[in-house]
């Protein structure tokens, strides 16, 4: 049997990102030899922006729902352990695990074993993928995994292995961490250590020396045997995927290592929302959509831009709710006498409308489901409390326990409107997983409430903003009351 080191990853934050300064900050700064590659048009360190301005900061709340993989590539002893621990220690508030694609050396056979001298550490084959590969899929549904650990003296993975926890960030360093494709498609970002040869070579002969059991001469014949050969075939090609480089010297490269991190804090930002609460959902966005938003939360747009672009928003988010219930395969024939495998819509839903703004989700929902049922619930705010929040007047069908609710209100501020909302629809027999709360901008106070106190129920918004102002409770920067814009001339 096994045994099981436990290995504890870093210390995690909830918040994500220190607003740390960082040479990010500063375009003009020198890059310190830096290169910074976008192999298929995707800018990985975007210079221009400054981290703090407000624009980057509301979409520094779009979600991810993974960890970040970060793979480290480099010829041997060019330096990756160091600049992962770097990266590390620099993440030192985030929860960060790191993995070699050592720990996959397949263990040599016994004949393998008698003739070791002639074994190729180097090419790709000496190396278990799929085993990397499951590896970092397990870690990307945030499963814990159990790595192997391979002992390089006896050639053979230990029959411990090390127990590891998902995390926020993955490192994984190796050799061929670049080159083979499978494993390359998991990473978020890809970082090639340059360092040159003869100093990697030094390098090589000292560490193999001192820490693997070997001597000069060996060290030597195996690296003109095997280490250069497949340097040059297979680890030095696979620069090319690389979106960094990091030439690395008998001088670590800070500069590279900040940016590099500052990069990770801005990505880290990102996603936290989403990762803690599986029950939200933040909708896809791109420049078409940050338009219209653009558009509504103008203060000087009219009032007729805005309901057109508010209901331009509003039947998108209604649209990607209903993709989330549930449906059945369904076979037609098309007009050309062909079967078509698709799907049946699902049946017995309904809307409820927050009364007033979420009367404004109506229309929307009615475009898309014809003849659909719509309830409606007026909660109203008591007492000098925000959370006081009083029932004033519902009007649901009949049979909504019977039906998906999709629940309406194009704000979530505090929440409080909407866990009101809620806890009547549940009194009506709901059941919470058939709950969906629809808005278009939503608070991360907001979120935390509902999605808290209701896990069941499926929060999807179409933008996440900074938070709520402390005296008027609106949404920052948010978009004003949305009831007086839409509904008051
Ligand atoms: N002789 C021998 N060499 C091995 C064995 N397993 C792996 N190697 C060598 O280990 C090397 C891979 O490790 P490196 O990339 O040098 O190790 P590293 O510590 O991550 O390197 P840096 O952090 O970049 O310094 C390959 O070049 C292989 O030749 C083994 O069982 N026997
Ligand atoms: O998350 P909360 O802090 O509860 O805030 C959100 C509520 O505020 C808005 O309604 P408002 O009370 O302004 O009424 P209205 O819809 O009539 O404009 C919005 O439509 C929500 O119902
Ligand atoms: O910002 C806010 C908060 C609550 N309700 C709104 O309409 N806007």
């Amino acid at each position: 049997m096994s045994g099981v080191v436990m290995e504890g990853s870093m210390s995690g934050s909830e918040n994500g990102a220190s607003p740390k300064q960082s040479p990010l900050r500063n375009p003009h700064r020198s890059l310190n030899g830096l290169h910074i590659v976008c192999p298929d048009g995707g800018g990985v360190l975007q210079l221009e922006e400054p981290r703090g301005s407000r624009s980057s900061r509301s979409r520094s709340s779009r979600g991810r729902t993974q960890p970040f993989f970060i793979g480290v590539a480099g010829g041997t002893a060019s330096g990756k352990t160091t600049v992962c621990n770097d990266i590390m220690q620099r993440l030192h508030d985030q929860c960060v695990v790191m993995l070699s694609q050592d720990s996959f050396y397949r263990g040599l056979t016994p004949e393998e074993l008698a003739d070791v001298a002639s074994y190729n550490f180097d090419h790709p084959d000496s190396i278990d993928n799929e085993a990397v590969v499951h590896c970092l899929t397990e870690l990307q549904s945030m499963r814990s995994v159990e790595v192997p650990i391979y002992d390089f003296t006896t050639h053979q993975r230990s029959c411990e292995v090390r127990h590891v926890e998902p995390a926020d960030v993955v490192i994984i360093e190796g050799i061929l961490v670049l080159h083979i494709e499978s494993l390359r498609e998991l990473l978020n970002m890809k970082i090639f250590v340059d360092t040159d040869d003869d100093l990697r070579l030094a390098r090589r002969i000292q560490r193999d020396v001192a820490m693997r059991g070997r001597d000069i001469a060996g060290v030597i014949e195996q690296y003109t045997k095997f280490v250069k050969p497949a340097f040059d075939t297979f680890v030095a090609p696979s620069r090319k995927h690389a979106d960094v480089i990091i030439p690395w010297g008998r001088q670590e490269n800070e500069v590279a290592i900040d940016l590099i991190t500052e990069h990770i804090r801005m990505k880290l930002q990102q996603p936290e929302l989403r990762r803690i609460y599986r029950n939200l959902e933040l909708m896809p966005s791109n420049f078409q959509i940050r338009g219209m938003h653009t558009l509504i939360r103008d203060r000087t747009t009219s009032k007729a831009d805005f309901v057109f672009y508010a209901d331009r928003l509003l039947r998108l988010v209604v649209e990607h709710s209903l993709g989330h219930l549930p449906f059945r395969e369904k076979c037609v024939v098309s007009a050309t006498g062909h079967p078509y495998i698709g799907v049946d819509f699902a049946k017995k839903l309904c809307g409820v409308s927050i009364i007033r703004s979420g009367e404004s989700m109506e229309n929307a929902l009615r475009a898309c489901c014809k003849g659909i049922k719509i309830g409606k619930i007026l909660v109203h705010r008591v007492g000098d409390h925000v959370m006081d929040k009083e029932l004033i007047y519902e009007k649901l069908p009949a049979d909504i326990a019977e039906r998906h609710v999709l629940l309406m209100d194009p704000i979530l501020a505090t929440g409080n409107s909407a866990v009101r909302a809620i806890q009547v629809v549940l009194s009506k027999g709901v059941d919470e997983g058939k709950i969906l709360f629809l808005s278009l901008i939503a608070a991360p106070e907001g979120i935390h409430v509902v999605c808290k106190k209701f896990p069941r129920v499926k929060v999807i918004t179409s933008e996440i903003d900074e938070g709520i102002d402390e005296s008027t409770f609106q949404v920052i920067p948010g978009i004003g009351e949305f009831g007086d814009r839409y509904f008051c001339d």
